[in-house]
């Protein structure tokens, strides 16, 4: 086996499928399947889903809500993503706990990371929702905080896009993929891998990302596999 613990990222926007919003039961079961069969080769998984197929803050201030109150709103968008994929993978026989990062008992007990890693080596996949709990971030620096501190060996950033580009491949055609890249070249060049803060977390800290495509079915069995199918960013 590759890795032992990882932190697999998935983007909110992606759960709304082909729908402009929501969660789509569709995706919600490929994910689920997936992450089932990656379960089962024993390797420990944390996720942290985004919330960007209910609410986002920034998008929020821009119509009008206050900034903080959009945030926290987007943190609780997190947080029925959280409970959807934990229902999904459920129904799929995978025993699965949430853990939150804002205390809200009975919907999820409180994040720490002796609970998480508690859980993690109990055989449960552990899903962190609730982002930071602080406003002004993002899920994807929640999930490079969450990687550190679960100790992971690799952050597996599961999106819409295969990899890390050149240009933002859905806006330029023309946009070259990397197989590989390190850090520094990543900060160079100026791309979005994830947002500075979850990028610099991961840099400070020396956990690795893979950038892959996680809406393509088998692919998170791939990445774990040790196939070369996305980008790996590394020191
Ligand atoms: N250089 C680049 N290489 C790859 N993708 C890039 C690049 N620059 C921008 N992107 C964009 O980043 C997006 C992936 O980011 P991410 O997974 O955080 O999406 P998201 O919808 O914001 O997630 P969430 O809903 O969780 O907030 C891709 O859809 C892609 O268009
Ligand atoms: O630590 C955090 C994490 C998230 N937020 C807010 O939630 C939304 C949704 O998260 P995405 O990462 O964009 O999917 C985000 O736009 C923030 O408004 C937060 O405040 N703190």
């Amino acid at each position: 086996m590759k890795y032992k613990r990882i932190l697999l990222k998935l983007s909110g926007e992606s759960l709304q499928g082909t729908q402009k919003y929501g969660l789509s039961p569709e995706v919600l079961q490929s994910y689920a399947g997936q992450i089932k069969a990656a379960a089962a080769t024993g390797v420990q998984i944390g996720i942290v889903i985004g919330g960007g197929n209910i609410f986002r803050g920034l998008t929020g201030a821009k119509k009008g809500f206050d900034r903080v109150k959009g945030d926290q709103m987007g943190m609780l968008a997190t947080i029925i993503n959280s409970l959807a994929l934990q229902s999904a993978l459920e129904d799929n026989g995978v025993k699965c706990k949430v853990l939150t990062s804002i205390r809200m008992e009975p919907i999820g007990e409180y994040f720490s990371k002796a609970r998480a890693i508690e859980y993690l080596e109990a055989g449960y996949v552990v899903i962190v929702g609730g982002g930071t709990s602080n406003p002004y971030f993002t899920t994807d620096s929640a999930s490079a905080l969450r990687g550190i501190e679960i100790e992971a060996d690799v952050l597996l950033k599961g999106t819409r896009v295969d990899g890390v580009y050149t240009a933002d491949p859905e806006k330029d055609p023309a946009a070259v993929k990397f197989n590989e890249i390190s850090f520094e070249e990543v900060l160079d060049r100026r791309l979005k891998v994830m947002d500075l803060t979850a990028f610099t977390l991961c840099r400070e800290n020396g956990l690795q990302i893979i950038v892959f495509d996680m809406d393509t079915e088998g692919n998170l069995g791939k990445v774990l596999a040790g196939e070369q199918i996305g980008t790996l960013v590394k020191p």
